[in-house]
């Protein structure tokens, strides 16, 4: 309790920030964070359904689908079906996952114009993820941004497991900064802190982005947040009180990693927006519409929303 108050003492709060109407932008990533881990397969059309609808509901970026090797994530083998195939609107970004250069090609000749590329801060993770080291993961990045930015690709990057690993436990917030500076250096456009087990708590986070704050800026970060342990919300509320404005999240919680065994998935898109606009801040998405959308995917996969507004609200909508 101590280390906290004097944490929060040297660290000032920005929430002013969001009561004055700031925009907070939300990045979508349900088509891929949240379906790749689910068993079943799930048909391209309804994929491609779910994101455009999604387009519609006024999200501005929308992770559609992942260009990994096939044999690693079966359920986004589809990836070239989905990009060619949606509806794409000329303000919205819609990003894909890359691995490698085998990816990035594939995601060039589907006409990709944004892609992600992903490192984490544990080696076990790097491991059981992406086959490699922290060290080998970020050489094989290397070639894939600049190619991407040759080719006017926007970059964002990903960080896994800020705070903790389901292999290696407590992650030090030096090995974040780590792996988010060599990310920047290559010409990352922004980074999400991934809490892929979401064991993440406000003081954990806090010490994270202490440290990450002390070389960078909050407009090269976004948050990401999985909701295992019921501590998304809280922590992206955090995030933002040190100035970051991006949070991804995920329409009707949607999802967990393959290879993060017992994660879930992101806190629910619905539940953010609600959030948001309680404090005041604008996201430009239609609660409603995306309410219903969270219920179209659910529908699909056979269960409730694990999304505490939309199943507060949908019946008030039919
Ligand atoms: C990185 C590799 C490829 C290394 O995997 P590897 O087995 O070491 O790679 P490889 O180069 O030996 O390739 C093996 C086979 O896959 C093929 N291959 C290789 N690459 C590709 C590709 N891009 N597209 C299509 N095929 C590919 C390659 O051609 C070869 O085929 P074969 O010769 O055996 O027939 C693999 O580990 C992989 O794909 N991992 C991705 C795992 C993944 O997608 N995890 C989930 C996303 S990360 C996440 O969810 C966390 C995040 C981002 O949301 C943030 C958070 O919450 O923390």
């Amino acid at each position: 309790m101590v280390i906290f108050r004097k944490l929060l003492n040297k660290f000032p709060s920005n929430i002013n920030f969001i009561r004055n109407k700031s925009y907070i932008r939300i990045v979508e990533v349900g088509p891929r964070d949240g379906l790749q881990n689910e068993p079943i397969n799930i048909p391209t059309n309804i994929k491609i359904e779910l994101i455009n609808r999604l387009s519609e509901t006024g999200l501005k970026n929308i992770e559609v689908t992942s260009f990994v090797s096939p044999k690693w994530v079966p359920q986004m083998a589809d990836n070239e079906e989905v990009f060619k195939g949606i509806v794409k609107k000329d303000d919205i970004s819609y990003p894909v996952l890359v691995p490698n250069l085998i990816g990035l090609n594939s995601a060039l000749d589907a006409g990709v114009k944004e892609i992600a590329v992903f490192l984490s801060a544990s080696e076990g993770f790097s491991k059981k993820n992406t086959n490699c080291s922290i060290e080998e993961g970020i050489s094989r990045v290397k070639p894939v941004i600049s190619k991407a930015l040759e080719n006017k690709i926007k970059v964002r990057g990903y960080v896994s497991c800020i705070v903790g690993c389901p292999y290696d436990g407590h992650i030090k917030p030096s090995a974040v900064s780590k792996v988010v500076e060599a990310l920047l250096s290559l010409g990352c456009y922004e980074i999400s802190l991934g809490d892929t087990i979401g064991i993440g708590t406000k003081i954990t986070i806090e010490n994270m982005l202490y440290d990450l704050l002390s070389f960078t800026t909050p407009d090269k970060l976004a948050i990401h947040c999985h909701d295992t342990y019921g501590q998304g919300l809280v922590n992206i509320y955090t995030a933002i009180e040190r100035g970051i404005t991006v949070v991804d999240a995920s329409v009707a919680g949607l999802g967990g990693c393959p290879y993060a065994k017992g994660a879930t998935g992101n806190v629910s898109t619905e539940d953010l927006v609600y959030m948001l606009h309680g404090l005041g801040a604008e996201t430009g998405v239609n609660l409603d519409k995306l309410i219903r959308t969270g219920r179209y995917i659910s529908d699909f996969l056979g269960r409730p929303p694990v999304s505490k507004v939309n199943n507060a609200l949908y019946s008030r909508l039919t």
